[in-house]
């Protein structure tokens, strides 16, 4: 058994992990990071990178058939598998960022094994036994499986085969209507198949209502069927023949199965009692700093059990390198994260939603809105779907929702407030180039001042006393 001693020891080379690496290294830290799977882990191989360029390629093939401004759209029969391509493509052009060459490059010992705690300090990966002043658990996540009648012995896919499959489904069943289920149900019907979303509770149910059913007439309109309120109690049938049944009697056939109802975090392997780390089923019990109960040993990303996105491991990643590195206080804030469904319309969340901000702030709250109706780059475009609105307390947004286009580029203005605590005069000073989607911000922020400015008795005063100044 060869031993190491190590200042960091990083498990996992996903989001989290990879960016704990690559920033603890370039500031002079000797760093062991352990991969046992794919570098890059979930977010390259089989989640966002994936999931964004097959979308990319239902978005062109909608694009096409649907022509309009004078160029006949004609339907084209999408080719599956190069749209497949596309995501292979994708992926392996980002992937040498994640890569084990660059790491090492950059100075980062790394191993290629499972790794799990065989004490308080020590982590075997292999036939290593590695010690190290601080180790870091950024093990993810992978598809949660329900335990539903039928299902275990059904042909299924998850987020970790469903990429890989270049026939075209004739009839997609998902069951599940979060950020998964919805983006790969349209990706797969612009790409020309059917498909039927089965949700228990509602379809995009973390989210604000009003936004999310923008989002969900769209993909009604488009041809989805999106099922809500519906418990599975049953799945059958075979490869390409596929029956689900649920329980208040509707059956749905289709050819094949996504399972995409949430996910599992990745610290049962661990042998975590062994180094006193708590733990539960949400993943590694840990602090405002990402500390757990062993001081030693910190989490990051979705092993964490907070929120499960590729901008949260990498922020995780340098709250934890400000403590590990230089040992000052550090605190994971979650209030300016924001979030982005990319569906079309995108639907894109930071803050607090209306009724978050409602029950904190009761009547101190006021809701400032704007419509792509009225945004003249949207009515050029011909994409006048969605809104934005701003959650305001005292002059300081605390939570905004865009539903639209490019929803997830124009957030990031309110994740910059939130972040950076700005009053609404920040964004309102701002001059947008005209005309540009993003000029809805600066009205919504407009329409904040609108009523203290235009409805004021005491500005109608002070506006008619200096007329009458010389
Ligand atoms: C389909 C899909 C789409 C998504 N789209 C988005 C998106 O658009 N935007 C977004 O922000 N987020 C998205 N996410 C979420 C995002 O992928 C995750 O939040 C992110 O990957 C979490 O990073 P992580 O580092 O915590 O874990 P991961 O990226 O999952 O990395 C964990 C790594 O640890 C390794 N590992 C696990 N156990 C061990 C062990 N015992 N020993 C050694 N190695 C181990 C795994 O093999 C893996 O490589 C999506 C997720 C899915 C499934
Ligand atoms: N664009 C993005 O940023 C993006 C995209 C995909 C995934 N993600 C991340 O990955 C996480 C996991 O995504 P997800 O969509 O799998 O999970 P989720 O937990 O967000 O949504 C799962 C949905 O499945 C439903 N459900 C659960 N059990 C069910 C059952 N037995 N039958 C029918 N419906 C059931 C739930 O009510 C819920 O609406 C997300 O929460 C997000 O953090 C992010």
């Amino acid at each position: 058994m060869a031993r190491i001693k190590t200042d960091i020891c990083i498990i996992g080379a996903g989001s989290g992990g990879l960016s704990v690496a690559a920033g603890a290294v370039q500031m002079g830290a000797d760093v062991t990071l352990i991969e046992g799977h794919k570098m890059g882990g979930d977010c390259l191989n089989y989640g966002c990178v994936p999931s964004k360029a097959l979308l990319a390629a239902g978005h062109r093939a909608h694009a096409v058939a649907r022509g309009g401004f004078g160029t006949a759209g004609h339907d084209p029969v999408p080719d599956f598998a190069a749209a497949k391509d596309h995501v292979q493509a994708t992926i392996d052009t980002i992937a040498p960022v994640d890569s084990q060459e660059r790491f090492e490059g950059l100075g980062v010992r790394v191993i290629r094994a499972e790794a799990r705690f065989i004490s308080e300090t020590e982590v075997q990966a292999g036939d290593t036994i590695i010690t190290a002043r601080r180790f870091v658990i950024a093990t993810g996540s992978r598809p949660f499986i329900p335990p539903i009648p039928g299902l275990a012995d059904t042909p299924h896919h998850t987020n970790e085969t469903i990429f890989a499959l270049r026939e075209r489904p004739d009839h997609l069943i998902i069951i599940g209507g979060g950020p998964i289920g919805m983006e790969m149900a349209q990706a797969h019907r612009r790409l020309g198949c059917r498909v039927t979303v089965i949700e228990g509770a509602r379809a995009l149910g973390r989210d604000d209502p009003e936004a999310a059913a923008v989002v969900l007439d769209h993909l009604r309109a488009e041809g989805i069927e999106i099922v809500e309120g519906a418990e599975v109690t049953s799945v059958s049938g075979t490869d390409g023949a596929i029956r689900l049944e649920t329980g208040d009697g509707r059956r749905v056939d289709g050819s094949h199965l996504l399972v995409a109802v949430g996910r599992q975090v990745n610290t049962d392997r661990l042998d975590l009692d062994r180094a006193h780390v708590a733990h539960d089923r949400r993943g590694v019990t840990v602090d405002s700093g990402l500390r757990s109960t062993n001081r030693r040993v910190y989490a990051v990303g979705d092993a964490a059990g907070g929120l499960q996105f590729t901008h949260v491991a990498g922020y995780h990643a340098g709250v934890i390198i400000r403590s590990m590195l230089f040992g000052l206080p550090a605190r994971a804030r979650t209030d300016h994260v924001p979030r982005t469904t990319y569906t079309d319309p995108e639907l894109a969340q930071v803050g607090l939603t209306e009724a978050e901000a409602r029950k904190i702030h009761g009547d101190r709250l006021f809701i400032a809105r704007a419509d792509f109706a009225h945004n003249d780059r949207a009515i050029a475009n011909g994409q006048t779907t969605g809104f934005c609105k701003v959650m305001v307390v005292k002059g300081r947004p605390v939570g905004a929702t865009i539903v639209g286009p490019q929803a997830g580029e124009l957030i990031q203005i309110w994740a910059l407030a939130l972040a950076n605590r700005l009053k609404m005069s920040a964004i309102a000073g701002m001059i947008s180039p005209y005309p540009t989607l993003g000029e809805i911000n600066k009205r919504a922020a407009g329409a904040y001042f609108s009523p203290r400015l235009f409805e004021s008795p005491m500005v109608k005063r002070i506006v008619r006393l200096v007329q009458r100044l010389p």
